[in-house]
């Protein structure tokens, strides 16, 4: 792999989430080949400070693409992936090292099959991002990746490195990730009532919130994170302190009538709350209808 001052970088998926890294990798040299569904001529990034403009094209067709890069980002929603099989394919080399932007905790199962098993980066993608109708994304805080402690995180802390995108390091990855986890699956909440953040100030969301995380925390321990009871409150009280406005990815989903990540964020605590003997009564009412929203409108 070339790991010197200029490592070859695409990114597949140039929506909210993958326009925010194009951009942080723009703005310090290393701009990335877009690789998405859509063609644009450029991205663009709306954040607190001004605007980022990425210059283009995206690219459409994988078949136009005849040699590896160093660093593959793929940054489309879960219910993507096997769509991406072409692009991989195209990208990737045995030296690639493929960084996934995404949420939930099974990345490594859910890319085997399209990299003939090799493992990929995970990472904890903190920050809010939304597209917007004139087809720019509003970055929302800070961004923010948090990247488990193997020798494929170098690459991608290189290119990062005095960007707008900090990365962290954390030695128990696990415990982060089912931390992020929890966020996400209590933020599920927010398709049900068609609401955003605000919801969170009522009383008897703020009690559905906690018993759900605390089921949450049973199934997070019993699959090796290190949480503490507290952190059910202190996600409460993120929600509670956020913009009412501030959403979440499955709520613009949802209201753009797209299939929901419902399984890796919601579904996935039933699962291994039915794997490790753990009741989950609040995951036996959410689950199906979020998977049944999913599949609607009919
Ligand atoms: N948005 C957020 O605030 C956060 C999101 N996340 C997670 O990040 C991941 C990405 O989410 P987000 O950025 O919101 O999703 P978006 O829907 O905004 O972006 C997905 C992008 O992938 C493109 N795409 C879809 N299919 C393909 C394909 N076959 N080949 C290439 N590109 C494709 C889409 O194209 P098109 O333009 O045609 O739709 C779109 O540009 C998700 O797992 C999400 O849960 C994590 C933290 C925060
Ligand atoms: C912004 C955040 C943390 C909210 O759940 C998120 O991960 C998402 O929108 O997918």
């Amino acid at each position: 792999m070339n790991l010197s001052e200029h490592p070859t970088i695409a990114l597949i998926g140039p929506g909210a989430i993958g326009t925010t890294v194009a951009a942080a990798l723009h703005e310090v040299g290393h701009t990335p080949t877009l690789c998405g569904r859509t063609a644009r001529d450029r991205l663009d990034l709306r954040h607190d400070g001004g605007h980022i403009v990425v210059p283009g094209p995206v690219h459409t067709d994988p078949a136009g693409v005849h040699t590896p890069f160093d660093l593959v980002f793929v940054a489309v929603k879960s219910t993507q992936v096997a769509a991406t099989a072409p692009w991989l394919a195209a990208l990737c080399s045995e030296q690639t090292v493929v960084c996934v932007l995404q949420n939930g905790v099974e990345q490594q199962a859910m890319f085997a099959p399209y990299l003939a098993g090799r493992p990929v980066l995970p990472s904890v993608v903190w920050f809010p991002a939304q597209r917007e109708p004139d087809n720019a994304v509003w970055l929302r805080r800070a961004a923010r990746l948090t990247l488990p402690d193997v020798p494929q995180n170098k690459v991608v802390q290189a290119v990062l490195s005095g960007s707008r995108c900090a990365v962290d390091i954390a030695a128990d990855f696990t415990s982060v990730a089912w931390r992020k986890l929890l966020v996400n699956a209590v933020a599920g909440l927010m398709v049900l009532t068609g609401r955003r953040s605000g919801m969170y100030t009522r009383t008897d969301i703020t009690g559905l919130a906690l018993a759900y995380l605390h089921e949450c925390l049973a199934v997070a321990r019993a699959e090796g994170a290190n949480l503490g009871d507290e952190v059910a409150q202190q996600i409460v009280d993120g929600f509670q302190r956020s913009p009412a406005d501030l959403g979440t990815s499955i709520l613009a989903d949802r209201q753009a009538g797209n299939p929901l990540e419902w399984d890796c964020r919601n579904g996935v605590i039933q699962r291994y709350g039915r794997a490790h003997g753990i009741p989950t009564p609040i995951s036996e009412l959410l689950v199906p209808l979020l998977a049944a929203a999913s599949d609607g409108p009919g």
